[in-house]
């Protein structure tokens, strides 16, 4: 349902992959694509929660960098990151931005993390926010910049915020909203790519 209008718009115009939520799936879904030839420019769209109440449900934002939050080790109290451990790395960028690939087009840019849990907890949230200070949560982000940078495809991170990161709170999701909106940016942005 995320990208149904989309799909809908440009029928076989474009290829659009649904992994499915997470980041297991997602880089799983990306590995087993791109055996296939290279594309011109892949596109993550989604939705995402907002830990800046600057960042409005509705909004459509531009992710910088993503993190993968949760990989690294407890020593009690205190988080090592993978970077520290020296397993590997755990924060990834897009290779393409909006402005390159589009000058006429602008979003709101953030930072952000990747979770398997979608944060609903006070203290939780706060430790997160300590550690990493993202701008925007998703389950997926960190792990489609990685499989892209692994296969050498221009990438870029679209997300439209669904809700703030906050006390688990469901009711107050805009999910419809968000999807409208992540919708109607991405059919202009697409049209104008392959028109231009
Ligand atoms: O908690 C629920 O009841 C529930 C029902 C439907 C969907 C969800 C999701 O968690 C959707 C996950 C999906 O959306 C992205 N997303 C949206 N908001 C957030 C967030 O605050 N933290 C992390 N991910 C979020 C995520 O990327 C998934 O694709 C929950």
């Amino acid at each position: 349902p995320e990208i149904e209008p989309l799909t809908q718009y440009f029928g076989n115009k474009i290829d659009v992959l649904v992994t499915g939520a997470g980041m297991v799936p997602t880089a799983f879904a990306l590995g087993r694509h791109f055996t296939k030839p290279k594309y011109d420019l892949v596109l993550n769209l989604g939705i995402a929660g907002s830990f800046d109440r600057a960042i409005q449900p509705g909004y459509v934002v531009e992710v910088t960098e993503d993190t993968f939050a949760e990989t690294g080790a407890e020593d009690d109290e205190h988080f090592i990151p993978i970077t520290t451990l020296g397993f590997g790395e755990n924060t990834y960028r897009p290779t393409t931005s909006l402005s390159e690939v589009n000058s006429n087009f602008h979003l709101q840019k953030a930072r952000a993390i990747t979770v398997n849990t979608v944060h609903g907890n006070e203290a939780s949230i706060k430790k997160v926010q300590e550690r990493l200070n993202p701008q925007l949560e998703s389950m997926e982000g960190a792990a489609f910049f990685y499989a892209c940078q692994q296969m050498g495809m221009a990438c870029m991170q679209i997300r439209a915020v669904s809700n703030y990161v906050e006390k688990r709170n469901r009711e107050a999701w805009q999910i419809g909203l968000a999807i409208k909106n992540l919708n109607t940016f991405a059919i202009d942005l697409i049209d104008k790519i392959i028109n231009d």
